[in-house]
């Protein structure tokens, strides 16, 4: 049996990671908590929200009882994540900040320096998650691998943002709250004094930038780019827009003088056109069929793709959709990943992460959002009826805004006679 007696825990100031380490104090470890801070500019209203969450941390350490130390990682978020997410919007993708966050910055540096600086025997964070060794590592093996696991809380369930972790980390972490659901650890806290914690306001921002505007933040790091909205169908230029990181495949786009529903089915990087379709359903936004850079496999590698077999499991790339069986098959460049129901909007720079039962197997980065439906099943008779159609549809609105033009200027001219 594995001795774990110092466990450093990652302390945030919300309720989650205050009721992990009182439950690791309950168990009678020897615990130390950390905070800490990726980030050092303060928003555009002077308020930092770094410093009223360290001020929470504090708090609950000294009612538990617990050292808090602070640790200061912005050069690294800065590096690791921050100047990869400016250079994937530059480049038309959307990435995800949250996961990058966790594979480089809690489960690398914050691990890390618990290992080496604190003579940690293993971390602790209050995400909502298992892991096949248990909730405190009491089926450690160091002969086999750790599976990330699905928590209790399904709603609650964290693992999406934990699929780039790496093994070494996650054989030594702990995870107190994944046989807990979100109502019972507000519970516990109310029971141990912490009620001001089990009440605070959940952080919805993104992973220590928080919940500031994104877009217009991320305005500020990148340059602005004109460039011309065109409609798929018809492949005529129906507005500007001011630069490519502003959209994101699948928003409804907000075209200058058009009223009707353009949606982003595509982006070209080097032409620095963005493709608009009508309609939310239009089959340019779907696909069932896409590609990945190279996966990362958090257990280990599906044999199946390594015997150049078709793997079968499921996947899913927002955190709150839910899953779909899908096929991989692996290339010398990453995955190609054939779903069983065409999905919407299938955003480059998004995870795919993939499931197998309770385990989420890993991910990986999609690099292409394949052939759309629009391409794949409209044979170029229908294509043509649909371009035709559209042009008509086109011709309609701009002859009807003529006419209105023109109906202005008759009363403009009628008030200045
Ligand atoms: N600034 C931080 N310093 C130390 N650990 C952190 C920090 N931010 C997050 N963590 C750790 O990562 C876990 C997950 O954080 P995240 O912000 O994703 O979720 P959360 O559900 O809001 O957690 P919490 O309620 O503890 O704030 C936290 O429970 C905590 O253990």
């Amino acid at each position: 049996m594995y001795k774990f007696r110092n466990i450093v825990v990652g302390m945030s100031g919300g309720v989650d990671s205050a009721v992990a380490a009182l439950l690791l104090k309950r168990k009678g470890y020897n615990i130390q908590g950390v905070f800490m801070q990726n980030w050092d500019i303060t928003d555009e209203q002077g308020f930092c929200s770094a410093s009223e969450d360290y001020k929470d941390a504090k708090y609950v350490c000294d009612k538990l009882n617990i050292p808090l130390i602070s640790v200061n990682f912005v050069k690294e978020y800065w590096n690791d994540v921050f100047v990869d997410l400016i250079r994937e919007y530059e480049n038309g993708y959307t990435p995800n900040p949250d996961i990058l966050c966790n594979r480089h910055i809690k489960f690398n540096y914050f691990y890390k320096f618990a290992k080496e600086k604190l003579n940690a025997d293993a971390i602790a964070t209050g995400h909502y998650a298992r892991t096949s060794f248990g909730t405190f590592l009491e089926k450690y093996d160091p002969n086999i691998g750790v599976k990330l696991l699905k928590p209790l809380d399904d709603v609650k369930d964290q693992t999406f943002f934990l699929c780039q972790i790496k093994q070494d980390a996650l054989r030594e972490t702990m995870f107190p709250l994944g046989d807990l659901t979100k109502p019972q650890v507000k519970q516990i806290a109310r029971e141990h004094n912490l009620e001001e914690i089990a009440s605070k306001k959940e952080s919805m921002g993104i992973c220590f930038i928080g919940s500031r505007d994104f877009q217009d933040f991320i305005s500020e790091y990148v340059q602005n780019k004109p460039g011309k909205f065109v409609d798929v169908d018809t492949g005529l230029v129906v507005g500007e827009h001011n630069g490519i990181h502003h959209w994101t495949l699948g928003q409804r786009s907000r075209i200058a003088g058009v009223a009707d529903s353009y949606f982003i089915a595509n982006k070209d990087v080097t032409s620095n056109t963005i493709y608009v379709a009508m309609g939310t359903t239009h089959p340019a936004l779907h696909s069932n069929l896409f590609f990945t850079s190279d996966p990362h496999w958090i257990c280990r590698k599906p044999v199946e793709l390594d015997k150049n077999e078709i793997y079968t499991c499921q996947f899913k790339f927002q955190h709150t959709h839910s899953l779909v069986d899908c096929d991989l098959c692996q290339t010398p460049k990453g995955l190609i990943v054939k779903l069983s129901a065409p999905k919407r909007a299938l955003t480059p720079g998004q995870y795919a992460v993939f499931y197998k039962g309770e385990e989420c197997l890993g991910s990986a980065r999609i690099s292409n959002s394949g052939p759309s439906n629009f391409l794949m099943f409209y044979s170029k008779n229908k294509s043509y009826e649909r371009r035709k159609n559209a042009k008509e549809r086109i011709a309609k609105r701009l002859h009807k805004k003529m006419k209105e033009n023109e109906l202005e200027e008759n009363i403009t001219n009628q008030i200045s006679l």
